[in-house]
C-alpha cells in the first residue's frame, strides 16, 4: 500500500522555540485538524515531529548530540541528558498524539530510541518495520526526533528530519510536507529587512542548491542543524526519488491544501525540485 504522504510538524510551529517546555497550542490544533481531516477522507500518511524547546535545550546543556567522546564531561553526565532530553520530547509526544486522537486520528505514539541506532552520523538500523505493521493495521504512527544509542559515540540525537528522510526510502510516499512556522524558506531569516519566499529551491545532482540563501539558528537553541539541516534533507528526500516523491515546506493554508489535496501548484510555500538529467549527460 503506498502512502499519501509523510509529514513533518516542525519543533518551531508546535511549540515556541525561544520559551523552554512550551507548546504552540494553536498550530498543534490546526495540524491536528488537517490531518484529522486527511484521516476522514481516507488518506493514508506518517507523522513525524521535531522537538522544538521540548528536547532541544536539555540536550544542548548535556552535550547529548556528542555523545561520550568529551574526555571533559563524564558519561554520567550526558547519560543524565539523554534522560532529560528523552523526558521531555516524549511530554511534548504525548500532546501531540493527544491532538491527533482529539481529531480522530488513530495515531500511535512511536519513539524511536530502543529501535533506530547510529554510528557517528550515519543510520544503522531503523524501527520501519513497526512502523509498517501499525500501517497495515490501519493506524498513523507518530514518531519524533529522540536520544538514540550510537556505536562509535555512545548516543546522539537523531532529528525528525532524518527520520522522514528514512521514511520516504522505505515507504516512497507521494508526498513529503513540513510543517513549519514560516511560510517556507526565505532567501534569508523571515525576520530580517527584505526577506523574500523562495516558491522553489532546485537541488542539483551533486547535492548543491540553484539558489542563495542565508540560514541561521542564532535564534533559537536547536542542535541538528536548523533550517539548513531539513532543507539539507529534503532535498536528499528529493534526489534520491529523482523527484517522484514531491516535497513541500509550507504552513497554514498551504499545509491544509496541500495535505488534503495533494496539489503543490499555486499554493503559498516553498517546492522543492530535482534538476532535470538533461540528454547526454
Ligand atoms: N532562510 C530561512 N528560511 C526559512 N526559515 C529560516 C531561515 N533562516 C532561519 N530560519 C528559521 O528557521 C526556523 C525553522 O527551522 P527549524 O530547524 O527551527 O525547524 P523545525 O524543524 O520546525 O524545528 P525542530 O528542529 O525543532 O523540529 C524558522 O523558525 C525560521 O525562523
Ligand atoms: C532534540 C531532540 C530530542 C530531537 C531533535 O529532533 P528535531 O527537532 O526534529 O531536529
Amino acid at each position: 500500500m503506498q502512502l499519501d504522504f509523510v509529514t513533518k510538524l516542525g519543533g518551531s510551529a508546535i511549540t515556541n522555540k525561544r520559551c523552554f517546555e512550551t507548546l504552540d497550542v494553536n498550530r498543534l490544533n490546526f495540524a491536528a485538524e488537517v490531518l484529522g481531516k486527511c484521516h476522514k477522507s481516507g488518506l493514508k500518511f506518517v507523522v513525524v515531529h521535531g522537538a522544538g524547546s521540548f528536547g532541544h535545550h536539555q540536550a544542548d546543556q548535556y552535550g547529548v548530540n556528542s555523545g561520550y567522546g568529551d574526555e571533559n564531561v563524564s558519561k554520567e553526565h550526558v547519560m543524565t541528558g539523554f534522560c532529560k532530553t528523552r523526558l521531555s520530547v516524549c511530554k511534548l509526544n504525548h500532546e501531540v498524539v493527544s491532538a491527533l486522537v482529539n481529531c480522530g486520528v488513530p495515531a500511535v505514539s512511536v519513539s524511536p530510541c530502543g529501535t533506530w541506532t547510529m554510528n557517528g552520523g550515519v543510520l544503522v538500523t531503523d524501527g520501519t518495520e513497526i512502523v509498517h505493521q501499525l500501517i497495515n493495521e490501519g493506524f498513523v504512527p507518530c514518531l519524533h526526533g529522540d536520544c538514540v544509542l550510537n556505536q562509535s559515540l555512545g548516543c546522539k540525537i537523531l532529528s525528525g528530519d532524518v527520520i522522514i528522510q528514512k521514511l520516504c526510502e522505505v515507504f516512497s510516499p507521494k508526498h513529503a510536507i513540513f510543517f513549519t512556522d514560516v511560510a517556507g524558506v526565505y532567501t534569508k531569516s523571515p525576520g530580517d529587512v527584505g526577506a523574500k519566499l523562495v516558491p522553489h529551491i532546485t537541488t542539483r545532482h551533486d547535492g548543491t542548491i540553484t539558489t542563495d540563501l542565508q540560514m541561521s539558528t542564532d535564534r533559537s537553541c536547536d542542535v541538528t542543524g536548523g533550517i539548513a539541516f531539513k532543507l539539507d534533507c529534503a532535498c536528499n528526500i528529493v534526489r534520491h526519488h529523482n523527484g517522484r516523491v514531491k516535497v513541500m515546506i509550507c504552513t497554514g493554508t498551504a499545509y491544509h491544501n496541500v495535505c488534503i489535496n495533494g496539489n503543490f501548484d499555486g499554493e503559498l510555500g516553498t517546492v522543492i525540485e530535482c534538476q532535470e538529467i538533461s540528454e547526454g549527460s
